[in-house]
């Protein structure tokens, strides 16, 4: 195949930043996708519908001139977020969902989730309101080891959590494990996952690739190869319940290259041509659309885009790294070979 045309796809997990690094970062989104969910890890966080009001209009005013882009919002939940708070989301037209970090799991969340127990009339309002949970699905603490902390959260969190709001709309986000794979798969049709495209391609060695390799570092952190094997087949299996969430996640050169580097990967230059790649090793380019396009939308109950996308089957060399000196972007698969390319949809 030497080229592919889709139905335009969106991005169901996504850091834009603020300031500076979103005006950098959008332009690279907006260029593939029609619409995505933009994570509410700011600082301080996006808790509240005027805050993410404001947050749209910082996006829609950073958006070159002549791209077409619709920021989905998100609250970022905690032990204050109350069942008014809800209602007004659902209200607001624009927030899709509530995100829940549990406090301490990753990148700014030490605003999050101490105890989910103490947020129970707020989730009993999501499921009133019918408004969706994004969970960053990783137990924190010393006591359990980093490559088991989506497994037990799963075990510990997730399962009671459903038990108590069975008909509550959930995303795990940016699934890592056999486990969570197998975990939606086996789930009720309110539940379902995003996946990266550096957790499809990459396992955990990636990490340590002849010496230390910080920019492969975000959260959850990368797996081994059986669990990398379990999220292809999830993704290229064309279930309805799995769908595109790059969690493209920038950090600056300087704050990855670091004594306590940053976790998180910019994979936003060439999301759609990464998950292109791991679609066509896997023999499954012709599941890609519906991954990418169609699912996401149908579980957030949102249209499907209409206008077209087209990948040209064309080997092109990636930036080593984006802008310069110790504020650079350095992308995921940075100065390697990519076999497929966007065409360009401008003029
Ligand atoms: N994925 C990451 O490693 N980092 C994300 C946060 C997150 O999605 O957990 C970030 O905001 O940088
Ligand atoms: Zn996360
Ligand atoms: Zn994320």
């Amino acid at each position: 195949m030497t080229s592919l045309t889709i139905t335009r796809p969106d991005d169901w997990h996504l850091h834009l930043r603020d300031g500076d690094m979103l005006a950098r970062v959008l332009p690279d989104t907006a260029r593939q996708f029609a619409r995505a969910i933009v994570m509410p890890n700011l600082v301080p966080p996006v808790t509240t519908v005027a805050l993410a009001g404001a947050y749209r209009g910082r996006i829609l005013a950073a958006l070159p001139a002549g791209m077409a882009f619709e920021p989905l919002m998100t609250l970022y939940l905690t032990e204050r977020t109350s069942p008014q708070d809800i209602a007004e989301a659902r209200a607001s037209g624009f927030v899709q969902a509530v995100k829940w970090y549990p406090a301490g799991a990753t990148t700014n969340s030490d605003a999050g989730v101490s105890d989910i127990d103490r947020c129970h009339a707020t989730l009993q309002a999501m499921q009133d309101h019918d408004l969706p949970l994004l969970v960053h699905g990783e137990v924190t603490g010393a006591d359990v080891d980093v490559f088991d902390r989506e497994a037990v959260f799963i075990e510990t969190l997730l399962k009671p959590l459903l038990q108590r709001f069975p008909k509550l709309r959930v995303v795990l986000e940016h699934i890592t494990t056999r486990q969570a794979a197998e975990f939606i798969a086996a789930a009720p049709a309110n539940v379902a996952a995003t996946i990266t495209p550096h957790h499809l391609l990459m396992n955990r060695n990636a990490l340590f690739t002849g010496g230390l390799r910080p920019h492969h570092y975000c959260l959850p952190v990368l797996k081994r190869e059986e669990h990398r094997r379990a999220l292809v087949a999830a993704a290229t299996g064309g279930s309805p319940k799995f769908f595109l969430g790059t969690d493209s996640a920038p950090h600056t050169r300087g704050a990855k290259e670091s004594a306590c580097g940053c976790a998180g990967m910019y994979s936003a230059h060439a999301a759609l041509e990464l998950y292109a790649e791991v679609f066509e090793a896997e023999g499954a380019l012709d599941k890609l659309e519906a991954f990418a396009s169609f699912h996401g939308p149908d579980f957030y109950r949102l249209p499907r885009n209409t206008d077209r996308i087209t990948l040209v089957r064309e080997a092109w060399t990636l930036p080593a790294q984006l802008g310069e000196g110790t504020d650079a972007l350095v992308p995921l698969r940075a100065g390697t070979e990519l076999a497929w390319r966007l065409q360009s949809t401008a003029g």
